[in-house]
């Protein structure tokens, strides 16, 4: 559905992503992985147009994004990112109501179809009794459930999300992907914990220095002696808790020595 090919970008004469191929099955919770730096947020933006590589061709649905104009890539493809301050300054109401922006004419008004969709959506992530809380009082966790709505209201195919887990206790971090994963969509989630990502996505990319070091599931993936090499820790496998890998981390040899 989604599909990235040869994606090249540098900052400056600093290269950020080299060769990478990424494809993102209709249905499917991708997550994307690797260490600060790697290059993830890079590829997400390019994945939705806001930033176009200089080399290689982002596909939707068999077209290149770059034949879509904005509007139409967000009726199609929804994210959600670190908002600006700014933008926390609304209501809730009128936070997820935001969604409906793509499907609007530019002189037509919001109708009681619109609200209504805004309405079904906040019930959806468990934040309607929210709607009238302006959304920079809220908790990390409702903060996400209120984006994750607003996303829900642009009825796009596909969502894209730059850790959504980023602040969140582990209560709330599970409550986040559990409700990604209910949504059933096409979706790719950035993500650090790496158990985490196990647990709730159907395959896994991990991301090293702009390459693609490893495509797959999480066993297939989550290596330790790969694990341990990129991310400079120690990691063991676990035994596989309800069937899913997970892993043990120990700190690097010699960390923390006072020798
Ligand atoms: N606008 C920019 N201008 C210059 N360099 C940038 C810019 N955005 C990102 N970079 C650099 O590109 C590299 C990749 O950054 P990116 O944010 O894509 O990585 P990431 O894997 O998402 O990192 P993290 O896990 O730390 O969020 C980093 O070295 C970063 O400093």
């Amino acid at each position: 559905m989604l599909a990235a090919r040869g994606i090249g970008h540098s900052y400056g004469r600093r290269p950020v992503l080299t060769g990478v191929d990424l494809q993102v099955r209709r249905g499917e919770l991708l997550g994307l992985l690797g260490p600060n730096g790697g290059g993830k947020t890079t590829l997400l933006r390019t994945l939705f147009g806001a930033l176009r590589p200089l080399e290689g061709t982002v596909m939707f649905d068999g077209r290149p994004l770059e034949q879509l104009n904005p509007r139409q890539i967000a009726q199609r493809i929804a994210v959600v990112v670190q908002e600006p301050q700014s933008e926390l300054m609304l209501s809730v109401a009128d936070m997820a109501l935001l969604g409906r922006t793509p499907h609007l004419g530019m002189f037509s008004r919001r109708s009681s179809r619109d609200d209504a969709i805004a309405a079904a959506a906040l019930e959806k992530v468990g934040a309607l009794g929210l709607a009238h809380r302006e959304v920079s009082e809220l908790s990390g966790g409702e903060k996400q459930r209120v984006l994750i709505a607003r996303a829900l209201v642009q009825e796009a195919d596909c969502l894209l999300l730059d850790e959504p887990t980023n602040h969140l206790d582990i209560g709330y971090q599970h409550q986040v992907l559990d409700l990604v994963r209910s949504l059933g969509m096409t979706a790719v989630v950035v993500l650090h914990d790496l158990n985490l990502a196990a647990r709730y996505c159907d395959r896994l990319v991990l991301l090293d220095r702009g390459r693609v070091r490893a495509d797959g599931e999480a066993r297939e993936v989550l290596q330790p002696e790969l694990i341990g090499a990129l991310y400079g820790v120690g990691a063991e496998r676990t035994a596989a808790y309800d069937e899913v890998p997970q892993l043990l981390f120990r700190r690097p040899e010699g960390a923390g020595d006072d020798t």
